[in-house]
């Protein structure tokens, strides 16, 4: 770090956008920069990315970012990475290019392989070395599919000339000119074949989806120098930290203590609690993941990964047309005083937690002559509450701790009917950070610390304080009653894309 190093940036590589943002020393934004990027669906049920479209995006904001605010490379400290987690890239070695797109965290394609590893007995196994379910949601099916899928891919995997990475670890070969193959604890305990005991990845996992252990990157903690970028004037730049981004914004909502709780309300809705450094199993659907790898030691958390959050909004505008701008749903759905009975499960890519079914599809139910445009839009809204309080449930039950606080953050929280609704049924405090950009800023503080740009995370607590608080107000008798409908239209999604 030199004398004019002033600020921190954090790429913030997401599910529709790649941005850019500086931070100064006071933890203050002083630039973003977005651009979004094509979502490819080839088919129903399938979700690709362009790899070389997410670097060229990604890398256009940090050029962007830096010129808009007239900050120059030599004043950049460091740089922190967070990025959408188990979206799956395998490129060649020797051209850096990729062999196929990137599978996204989202695609359902491998449901087939899930379901033949179920019937190897591999269930329990994963469970318990890996802390996940055994799901197409994360990295490793989608590897296996591309070397069974894709013309001498797995020839090529076999002499050694393939690479995997989450999207973290292809951003920092990209930014590295192709001299560094990591990736962070984070990013890895999201692949299904690295096991979070021992924290090495998982030779019983890579022989049975039948990938070699060349492929994989080295894994790092999420605050150290992996390696230098040079940008303009040839002024080289340190990569300073990297974490998935539910794990940035959990770091960034400065959930640091065991117990405390965040979720986040983006294109899927993520709640994770930290439960400090012993994992915690779940028998109630939740994920065991990791929280951060700091300073020798690693954070747990439990985490509720709900796939439809904001994007239901989306899918109300851009393909029902019933709201121009995702934000006018909150005018829509207060012009009502309830969903007059509707139920909307937003099971488009099958359910995540708790009840991980790869083949539900989305159901409106309830229905009546009466039903009109605002109850359809409030129910989507209240959709998104529902579920968190199916997470919020399982997550007090395996963690045997009760929480008075919800953390939360991303795009739809912004939306005051949706806050108040949740706080409603879920019975506790709803906090909204101060901080705008929390993920971004988790990322710009393991990035900080690792370069002795700050020597702790004080500099995000005073920004923390400014946060919005609603608290539960209906009465006990009318949640549990609205909930129990939501219970019972859930289970009308269940199954629906299964021959049995
Ligand atoms: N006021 C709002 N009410 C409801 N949903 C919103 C609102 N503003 C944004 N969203 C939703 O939030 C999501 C964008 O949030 P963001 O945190 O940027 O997501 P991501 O990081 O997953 O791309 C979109 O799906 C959008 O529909
Ligand atoms: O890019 P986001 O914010 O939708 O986050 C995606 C998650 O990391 C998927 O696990």
């Amino acid at each position: 770090m030199t004398q004019e190093s002033r600020y921190i940036v954090a790429l913030d590589q997401g599910t529709t956008s790649s941005r850019s943002i500086i931070f100064d020393h006071d933890a203050q934004i002083v630039g973003i920069s977005q651009r979004e990027f094509t979502q490819i669906y080839p088919r129903a049920g399938w979700v690709e990315h362009d790899p070389m479209e997410i670097w060229a995006t990604q890398n256009a904001t940090l050029t962007e970012v830096l010129d808009k605010a007239g900050i120059g490379v030599e004043e950049v400290a460091a740089i922190g990475i967070t990025n959408q987690r188990e979206t799956t890239v395998v490129w060649d070695r020797h051209t850096g290019k990729p062999i196929y797109n990137a599978i996204v965290w989202q695609c359902r394609r491998t449901a087939e392989i899930c379901e033949s590893l179920k019937k190897q007995g591999m269930e329990d196994y994963v469970r318990e070395n890996t802390g996940l379910v055994l799901d197409p949601y994360f990295s490793g099916t989608k590897i296996r599919w591309i070397l069974d899928n894709v013309d001498g891919a797995r020839e090529k995997a076999e002499k050694g000339d393939l690479l995997f990475g989450t999207v973290d670890t292809w951003l920092v070969w990209k930014l590295t000119n192709g001299r560094t193959h990591v990736t962070d604890y984070t990013n890895a305990s999201r692949t299904m074949l690295f096991n979070i005991k021992t924290l090495e990845w998982d030779e019983t996992l890579l022989e049975a989806l039948q990938i070699p252990r060349s492929m994989l990157p080295e894994v790092k903690s999420c605050s150290e120098i992996y390696g230098k970028t040079t940008l303009r004037n040839n002024i080289s730049v340190p990569i300073a930290g990297i974490a998935g981004d539910q794990q940035a914004a959990l770091f960034g909502q400065q959930c640091y203590e065991k117990g405390m709780a965040k979720n986040t309300y983006g294109t899927g809705c993520f709640m994770l609690m930290n439960t400090g450094e012993t994992p915690v199993p779940s028998s109630h659907g939740l994920l065991t993941t990791i929280a951060y790898g700091l300073n020798g030691k690693v954070n747990y958390a439990l985490e509720g990964s709900v796939f439809m959050g904001g994007a239901s909004i989306q899918w109300l505008r851009d393909e029902m047309g019933l709201v121009r701008d995702s934000a006018d749903s909150e005018y829509f759905a207060s012009k009502v005083d309830d969903a007059n009975g509707v139920y909307m499960v937003p099971a488009f890519t099958g359910l995540g937690a708790p009840y991980w079914d790869a083949h539900a599809r989305g159901t409106i139910v309830g229905l009546t002559r009466g039903a009109n445009r605002n109850h359809i839009i409030r129910a989507t809204l209240e959709a998104i509450a529902y579920q968190s309080r199916d997470v919020l449930d399982a997550m007090q039950q395996d963690a045997g701790i009760e929480l008075h606080q919800l953390r939360v953050d991303g795009g739809a929280s912004a939306n005051e009917f949706l806050m108040q609704f949740q706080a409603d049924m879920l019975g506790v405090d709803v906090v909204r950070s101060g901080i705008t950009e929390t993920t971004a800023a988790g990322a710009a503080c393991l990035a900080g610390l690792a370069v002795g740009f700050w020597d702790s995370v004080d500099a995000f607590k005073q920004k923390a304080s400014d946060a919005s608080i609603f608290t539960a107000s209906m009465p006990a008798e009318e949640v549990e009653q609205r909930y129990k409908g939501w219970q019972k239209a859930l289970k009308r999604s269940l199954a629906w894309n299964s021959d049995d």
